[in-house]
């Protein structure tokens, strides 16, 4: 992390434009920890916030023009400078309200204080900025003549083309795109309510009250979906009448649907919004065992349960493909939340589209392995589910379809909820077009015998 305090919204979003680049850092945390050093007003803050999400989200696409106006390769440019050339582009040609010189001026200081530049590169900096400010006026941009419909959408919503190719391949060309456009558009920040502390209307009363704006979810009463600030700071979340949850993450807890007193077993629960909104249900009876196979990360499950009121929530240090003998036969319900791609909330964390697609390729060997295995855990007459925050077929129906041909003795369960309707086959990919919700895949089935 850079030391310096930042002091305006552009240095705020180089800052953490920066750290993405230097030290892997992901966009959401890197820019709340430099908003939270510069203390800008409101107004400042959501500006350095649309210049972070914006530069990520249209990286491939501000690539491309900077490939138009730069004399040089985009592989010899310096880190830093090649950030502060996108976030200057992305205001120029992407942003209606941001004056050019203004622009050009700002993002040519990032290079000089920040960039670790010489006098060539600063001079080289502004005839790149100049030149695509020029063009951007007097309506000569290249234009984005692409071979097929997916290439073009690869390049004007900045998804990598592979992905595109095969999100197009699952749900044809027309519902890409607005998948691709829906992870480019700002998501409010969703938060569920906490049933046991208070009603969704309570809740709604104090956040409004707080200066967010506040719109239940049309399909699920308990999650509110805020806007105009950070919920997280407020003393409602804080004191534990609300936590951060998307809806899509509080379904998978609904379809477990776990009773007072059951015994569930959450198998991948950090950081735990689904551990806590199945207590919640279970209003504090029975018990919840919260698995991760990070230490760290089971403090933050800890934490949480301390902080929403739920006493019924236990933490393990457990590696959930490796079978752990005595929870054999012991769950009513098992969730099996899995590590994943993470496709389907590319809204929140933008770069998740940079991931390598060969080191993905790996994960429904790692998931079909953690469902076996967890499947074990599950009472006869018990239920089994398993999620994942993707929208990739390999790591979800293929996953969840051949595990139910090699285990006959469990089946799908049909389930119903307004966010969805009826599920005859147990089974559902909630998509941000579609159902207003992360991307997402849930899957109930039922233990026979
Ligand atoms: C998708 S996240 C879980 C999110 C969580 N269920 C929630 O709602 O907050 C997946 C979690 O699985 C954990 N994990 C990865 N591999 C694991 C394994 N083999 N056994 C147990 N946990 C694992 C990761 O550390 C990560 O915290």
């Amino acid at each position: 992390m850079i030391d310096k305090r930042p002091k305006t919204p552009r240095e705020v979003a180089a800052f953490s434009l920066f750290s993405m680049a230097e030290e892997a850092a992901w966009s959401d945390g890197a820019l709340h920890h430099y908003l939270s050093r510069a203390g800008l007003d409101s107004r400042d803050a959501a500006l350095a916030s649309r210049l972070t999400y914006g530069t990520v989200q249209n990286q491939i696409l501000l690539d491309w023009y900077l490939r138009h106006f730069s004399s040089v390769r985009l592989k010899k440019i310096a880190p830093r400078v090649l950030a502060c050339l996108r976030m200057g582009l992305y205001q120029l040609i992407l942003m209606d309200k941001i004056p050019a010189h203004a622009a050009v001026a700002e993002t040519v200081a990032l290079v000089k204080h920040y960039g670790h530049a010489n006098d060539r590169t600063v001079a080289f900096a502004n005839a790149v900025l100049r030149n695509a400010a020029n063009a951007a006026q007097n309506g000569s941009l290249p234009r984005l003549n692409c071979p097929d419909k997916e290439s073009y959408y690869a390049l004007q919503y900045s998804h990598p083309e592979w992905l595109v190719r095969l999100l197009s391949e699952q749900y044809g060309q027309k519902l890409t795109q607005k998948i691709c456009q829906a992870d480019n558009a700002d998501a409010p920040i969703s938060v569920r309510v906490n049933t046991m502390k208070c009603t969704p209307a309570e809740a709604q009363a104090e956040l409004e009250a707080a200066g967010l704006t506040v719109q239940p979810h049309e399909a699920f009463p308990e999650i509110l979906l805020c806007s105009g600030g950070d919920a997280a700071a407020l003393p409602a979340f804080i004191e534990g009448r609300v936590t951060v949850q998307d809806a899509a993450s509080a379904l998978a807890a609904a379809v477990a649907d776990p009773k007072p007193g059951s015994t569930v077993l959450d198998c991948c629960a950090a950081p735990g919004g689904k551990s806590f909104a199945m207590a919640e249900k279970m209003q504090g009876k029975g018990s919840v065992t919260s698995c991760d196979i990070y230490e760290h990360k089971l403090k933050r499950i800890r934490e949480g349960a301390a902080r929403l009121g739920l006493p019924n929530i236990r933490t393990e240090l457990q590696d959930a493909s490796v079978c752990r003998e005595e929870w054999k036969d012991s769950a009513d319900v098992v969730l099996c939340d899995v590590p994943c791609s993470g496709l389907g909330i590319i809204r929140k964390k933008p770069e998740i589209r940079f991931k390598n697609p060969d080191e993905i390729r790996t994960l429904p060997e790692i998931q079909a392995r953690i469902l076996a295995n967890c499947a074990q855990y599950v009472k006869k007459g018990g239920t089994l589910v398993y999620s994942t925050c993707t929208i990739l077929q390999r790591e979800n129906e293929d996953v969840v379809r051949a595990f139910l041909t090699e285990n006959p003795e469990f089946e799908a369960v049909s389930w119903t909820h307004p966010v969805c309707g009826e599920r005859a086959d147990g089974m559902v990919t909630l998509l941000p077009p579609v159902h207003n919700t992360d991307g997402f895949f849930i899957a109930k089935m039922h233990r026979k015998v």
